[in-house]
């Protein structure tokens, strides 16, 4: 429930790991939300109805009383400062300067080079045989990156004991990366502890994707 009395909304995708962001943070802060599902294989989010939601036709979308917001990280930052219960932003800089970094190389440096519309342009211009080894390229550059920034910092989660933002991203990008797209996380023992770490947390186990109202073997 948001402070307007109203509740929250999300609009969301079961598998998508920027909706699975937006979930995160939700439950981390204990808000109740519904739950409207957005299907991308069969293209909703590029119905005009959706289009005045979220004008670049992506999800997430979150609606709050009379605001709308779109895009997970203008939507976190937007729940950080309304809702400011469970900070996912630490005071001191330097961890929260890490912080952003982790959530902006996941979400501008690996995300978006494995999105739908990118894998079917692959499919469709390349050959589907091209599809892994170029999303498996992208992430692994991604994940290297993160190891290296992490591996002398992690606590219990990335960024020391608590969990905080980069946590929120970090976690359905490597839960993709296992699931979906069969990286090797034994080079990156940092990112499989904390994954172990993600799996345990239930604020994190009710965002995954298989738990989602649309997920294919749900009941
Ligand atoms: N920067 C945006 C990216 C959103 C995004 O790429 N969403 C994907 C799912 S993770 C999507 O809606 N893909 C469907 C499409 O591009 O048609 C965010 O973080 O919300």
């Amino acid at each position: 429930m948001g402070d307007s009395g109203e509740k929250l909304t999300l609009y969301s995708y079961w598998r998508s790991s920027c909706s699975q962001r937006a979930r995160i943070a939700l439950n981390l802060k204990g808000l109740d939300y519904e739950y409207k599902a957005v299907n991308l294989l069969k293209g909703e989010q590029l119905n005009p109805e959706f289009e005045k939601i979220n004008p670049v036709k992506y999800v997430p979308a979150l609606v709050d009383g009379d605001i709308v917001v779109a895009d997970s990280f203008a939507i976190i930052l937007y729940l950080e400062d309304k809702y400011p219960q469970n900070p996912l932003l630490p005071q001191d800089l330097k961890k929260k300067a890490l912080n952003l970094q982790i959530a902006s190389i996941v979400s501008s440096g690996i995300q978006p080079l494995q999105n739908l519309p990118v894998l079917q342009y692959i499919e469709e211009n390349l050959g589907s045989e091209k599809k892994l080894p170029w999303t498996q390229l992208h992430i692994n550059k991604g994940f290297t990156a993160l190891e290296k920034l992490l591996a002398g910092v992690a606590g219990k989660y990335a960024t020391g004991d608590e969990v905080l933002l980069g946590d929120v991203f970090l976690a359905p990008q490597i839960y993709a990366g296992v699931k979906r797209f069969a990286i090797d996380m034994s080079n990156y023992p940092t990112l499989a502890r904390l994954h172990e770490a993600y799996m345990e947390l239930p604020a994190f186990q009710a965002a995954l994707p298989e738990r989602q109202p649309d997920a294919p073997s749900s009941p």
